[in-house]
């Protein structure tokens, strides 16, 4: 395997298939483009899937946690032992998206990347033990290169197996208390933007927490600058295990054919960083909503993503991801069962 695998070619969706879909759009009985955004949707599935009849069925929806110590400088509203109190909590299956894998049967996987509070032996939760947690990015790089590219690697087997299974869509979440401001220093340095940009409140900081956290970030920034000259120094310096977990598994996701649901802030920034890395990657991934994190909207624009909710989440986990997925899989149920105008003897207009 070449050891930069991620650069390793990503084929694109069937065009084939992406016209035959627009055909079959045509065909239906609604008025051309009355179902907006989803007609693309229904088109781009088909052509991911290289199938007429796309579907959703088989969804894995894998959790990357994660610690990092940057929150030694005050960067988020709650302390760092939430990560692995949160994993436990998604084992027991009283977290948010415990509740909504739960209901969409999807098979949800734990992943423990890096945890700085012991977690013990819990049923569900696969641990990598890669390092406990970052390291303090405002004073030294996150991850050493090794360690990056082990989160990176745990992210492709998760992919690599999910797809093996016959998963049809892939969904990765993330925890980790303080990765929003990993997640905002990846942003700043790949779009060169200064913290307050991109930076926001994350869990709950007030407006003083806020101005301090784009501070931590800006002094980041400098610190690292001299040493980063490509995408994959600036994710060993201020990402984080989760974050390489996921750039791992989207660009794997690609390489396999396997479409992707990015979720919120976090999980985009990795998308972004994954979309440097290998560019082709980007045409397997959907984007599931734009959330609250003020500089979420100018990741999704740097993806040229057109997100599917705009409901204020700011949650992470994979949530918003899972609450789109009654949507995709309803697109894909029109697409396949609408009649025709022939079939249903409706007369077709102007348009
Ligand atoms: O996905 C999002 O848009 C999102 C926005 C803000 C916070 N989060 C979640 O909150 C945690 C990070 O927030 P913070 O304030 O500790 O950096 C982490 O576990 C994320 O899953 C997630
Ligand atoms: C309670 C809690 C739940 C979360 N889920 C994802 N990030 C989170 C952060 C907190 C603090």
């Amino acid at each position: 395997m070449n050891t930069r695998w991620w650069q390793n070619k990503v084929a694109q969706p069937s065009e084939a298939h992406a016209e035959r879909a627009r055909l079959q759009q045509a065909q239906l009985t609604k008025p051309a483009g009355s179902l907006g955004q989803l007609e693309a949707l229904a088109v781009q599935l088909a052509a991911m899937q290289a199938s007429e009849q796309p579907r959703l069925e088989r969804l894995t929806i894998a959790i990357f946690a994660a610690d990092h110590g940057v929150v030694a400088e005050g960067v988020s509203a709650y302390p760092q032992a939430v990560t692995a109190q949160m994993l436990a909590n998604f084992a027991q299956g009283g977290a948010a998206i415990s509740v909504l894998a739960q209901d969409l049967h999807a098979d949800m996987q734990l992943h423990a990347l890096g945890l700085a509070t012991p977690l013990g032996d819990l049923a569900g939760v696969r641990h990598w033990q890669i390092a406990p947690g970052t390291a303090n990015l405002r004073r030294q790089q996150a991850m050493t290169p090794e360690q990056c590219i082990r989160a990176m690697a745990a992210g492709r087997e998760v992919v690599l197996q999910a797809a093996g299974r016959g998963c049809e869509l892939f969904i990765g979440g993330e925890m980790g208390i303080g990765n929003t401001t990993a997640a905002c220093a990846l942003a700043c340095a790949l779009l060169d933007q200064p913290a307050k940009a991109l930076v926001g409140p994350g869990t709950g900081l007030n407006a003083k927490g806020v101005v301090h956290k784009a501070a931590v970030i800006d002094q980041a920034l400098a610190l690292h600058r001299p040493a980063c000259n490509e995408p994959f120094d600036w994710l060993c310096h201020v990402g984080g295990l989760e974050l390489a977990a996921l750039v791992g598994a989207y660009i794997s996701a690609a390489q396999l054919a396997l479409p992707v649901l990015v979720d919120g802030y976090i999980a985009s920034a990795a998308a972004l960083c994954a979309a440097r890395l290998n560019p082709s990657s980007r045409d397997w991934w959907l984007f599931s909503h734009q959330g609250a994190e003020p500089g979420h909207a100018a990741l999704l624009a740097a993806l040229q993503a057109e997100p599917l909710l705009h409901l204020g989440l700011r949650l992470g986990e994979g949530s918003g991801a899972a609450l789109a997925v009654p949507l995709l899989r309803q697109t894909c149920l029109l697409h396949n069962r609408m009649a025709s105008f022939a079939s249903a003897g409706v007369a077709r207009g102007l348009a």
